[in-house]
């Protein structure tokens, strides 16, 4: 494959007037400059003084020949992805509606959490102080001194012969007053098309900023220091990625990956790192949660929120088709939660993201028929397989599509024989990029500008041993300390080999944007009068039993659990005590309908040894990753759960 991105003409304007003739906007042609680079799309005239000289102070460092202020139109869209298709980024699947696959530099498939690193003037704001020298995992930290070097080391003239792309996005429906506005510039058109489908994105973002401050994002996929493009469709710089959030002054920068999570930089960088730093200072809660709107049988709806670690069930259950009769469920989000307490004391919760952007492979009408149902059209799907009649596939996907007959291309574009190959047919971490107005039950008050009212937050992750199926808080407190404690298998959405169990506090250990500690503090705050804490659940649905199988259903049929826990909300007495919290009442779970009847005893067994070295490695990795900063109430819990074990 030729670099094309080598050739001078390869530049955007040259694209737009070669190719795209009568589509291009109004103001091509009208080029003005800023700083020798020539506007070739959007209208300057549009942007307030803060958001011209956030472009001039990086066209100055990174030296594009162009600029492209992003309008969010569907003109523009479509630009911008025959731009991509004619350089190979990525290609149309003609199976389906306007739909699109990428494949990567197989060296930029996930987060790189070692590289991502918080940057404030003392660590320990950013980062709790770890017991005699041990690496906590929970987060880096950069000096402002270094942060500056890091960032003129990788991005001075790193956009020569390129375009610079400028996103206006909000992170909320645009009106509401819960909404926070980004700006990002970026050098990838991938990136561009991926975030107007992610965010709402465009000129209406910048009539809503006026002259206010935003969000300052910076992304470039860079390229190696050698200047060879390993492969030229998908630039990018591996071994010198860095991902850098200045808490302080409100920026992001982020270099050298393509990746999502590494480059969609309204999500994980700012909804979740810079998002709670906000949230902490205004008094609210940024989180890695799904949320569910749940209607039972008597129509009445509650709303869940629900924080497991990344590839551990959000998107399905926030997408759960409840087997159980009459029960709705209906969606909000599936990735990410805002959330704060109104005037009456509610807590409430916005989905600040405008799209999904999911897992691949597992994903199929058995598990996921609402994914299904949503994900074939509008869709970019990364790092998936592909196959001879112009449609994806994925490992999940056996019964559904037939590939005796058709030839798969995996996602490293090699051929793939189902049964031969020895190597999965899509990346484990393999992803659709997908507008959430799409989902067939998208909840009504989605958008909502005010949020949805939390019953319930539930905390979770893959635990194969000793965890129970449910379990409940008995306070706030105690469920703090909960989802503190959230331990969970690694997955492939971070560069950790295989499956250990490690600690991920929150679901968040990879998004904390300030220390963990004072994290949790922040949480124990929110327990004041007058407000309706929401009662606070753990689920594993990932329990195994001797032969390794799952010894619960799941998807769908965690619908028996959501319902069990409305009920609970509800005051139903279908709980009983036991030393590590509240489970439910022998027969309180409806397993009606059930084709087999689970092993609810291995379910729901409280094996005190199994619980009395957990809480020995929960302190552990407290005293040693926390220390000092974790509140003592926790440590609190802790010793409290240890006496009642004992007792028992
Ligand atoms: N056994 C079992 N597997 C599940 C269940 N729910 C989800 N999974 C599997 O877990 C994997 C990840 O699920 P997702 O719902 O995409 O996880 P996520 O938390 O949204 O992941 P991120 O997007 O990385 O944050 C997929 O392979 C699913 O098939 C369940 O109830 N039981
Ligand atoms: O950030 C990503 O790569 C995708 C994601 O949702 C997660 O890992 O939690
Ligand atoms: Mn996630």
């Amino acid at each position: 494959m030729p670099d094309l991105l080598e050739k001078e003409n390869n530049t955007y304007a040259g694209e737009v007037n070669k190719l795209a003739k009568g589509l291009a906007h109004p103001n091509v042609g009208l080029f003005t400059h800023i700083r020798g680079a020539s506007v070739v799309y959007g209208n300057l005239k549009t942007l307030s003084p803060k958001v011209r000289k956030f472009i001039e102070d990086n066209v100055a460092l990174c030296q594009p020949d162009e600029i492209h202020i992003c309008d969010g139109s569907e003109k523009e869209n479509k630009q911008l992805l025959s731009l991509l298709q004619k350089k190979g980024a990525i290609k149309p699947l003609p199976k389906y509606e306007n739909c699109w696959l990428a494949r990567t530099n197989p060296a930029d498939t996930a987060r790189v959490e070692s590289k991502t690193l918080i940057c404030t003037e003392h660590e320990r704001d950013a980062v709790p102080t770890p017991k005699s020298g041990k690496r906590g995992g929970l987060g880096n930290w950069i000096s402002p001194a270094n942060m500056d070097k890091a960032v003129q080391e990788r991005f001075a003239n790193c956009m020569k012969g390129t375009t610079m792309y400028v996103i206006p996005f909000s992170m909320g429906p645009i009106q509401s007053p819960l909404a926070k506005i980004g700006i990002q510039i970026t050098d990838s058109a991938y990136v561009v098309c991926s975030m107007r489908i992610m965010t709402r994105m465009g000129q209406a973002v910048l009539d809503k900023l006026g002259n206010s401050d935003f969000v300052r994002c910076l992304h470039s996929v860079g390229r190696p220091k050698n200047g060879k493009l390993e492969y030229p469709n998908w630039p990018c710089d591996p071994e010198r990625v860095i991902v850098l959030h200045k808490p302080a002054t409100q920026e992001i920068v982020s270099y050298g990956s393509g990746y999502g999570g590494n480059s969609l930089l309204g999500k994980k960088c700012f909804a979740l790192r810079i998002g709670c730093t906000i949230a902490r200072s205004e008094g609210w809660l940024a989180e890695h949660m799904l949320i569910l709107g749940i209607t039972n049988p008597q129509g009445k709806k509650h709303y869940i929120a629900a924080a497991f670690p990344s590839q551990c069930g959000k998107t399905n259950l926030a997408m759960l088709t409840p087997t159980i009769p009459g029960y709705k469920a209906e969606c909000v989000g599936d990735d990410i939660a805002w959330m704060r307490f109104d005037q009456n004391g509610v807590l409430r919760a916005i989905n600040p993201e405008n799209g999904f952007f999911g897992v691949a492979p597992g994903t199929s009408n058995i598990s996921n028929p609402i994914a299904m149902n949503t994900i074939f059209k509008n869709t970019i799907f990364t790092n998936v397989a592909s196959t001879s009649d112009g449609g994806v596939y994925w490992e999940g996907l056996e019964k559904e599509i037939d590939t005796s007959k058709l030839e798969v291309t995996d996602w490293k574009g090699k051929k793939w024989v189902r049964g031969e190959s020895k190597t999965p047919a899509a990346h484990p971490n393999s992803r659709f990029c997908t507008p959430a107005h799409q989902c067939p039950m998208i909840d009504p008050n989605w958008e909502s500008p005010e949020g949805v009212p939390i019953s319930a937050i539930l905390f979770g992750g893959r635990r194969p041993h000793g965890i129970p199926l449910i379990y409940e808080a008995r306070d706030w407190k105690h469920g703090v300390a909960m989802g503190a404690a959230i331990r969970s298998q690694a997955t492939s959405a971070a560069e950790f080999k295989g499956h250990a169990v490690m600690h991920d506090p929150f679901a968040m250990r990879p998004f904390f944007g300030y220390n963990c500690g004072h994290y949790v503090q922040h949480w124990l705050s929110m327990d004041k009068p007058g407000r309706k804490l929401p009662k606070v659940f753990h689920v594993n649905w990932f329990g195994r039993d001797k032969n390794n199988k799952f010894l619960w259903p799941g998807f769908g049929e965690n619908s028996r659990i959501i319902d069990y826990i409305v009920r609970r909300v509800d005051g139903e007495d279908i709980a009983r005590d036991s030393p590590i919290g509240l489970l439910p009442k022998e027969g309180s779970i409806n397993l009606e309908g059930l084709p087999s009847k689970p092993d609810m005893k291995a379910l729901f067994e409280i094996d005190v040894s199994f619980w009395l070295k957990e809480i020995d490695s929960i302190r552990q990795y407290f005293e040693e990753a926390i220390g000092e900063d974790l509140p003592k109430e926790i440590y609190d819990q802790l010793t409290e759960m240890k006496q009642r074990l004992q007792k028992s």
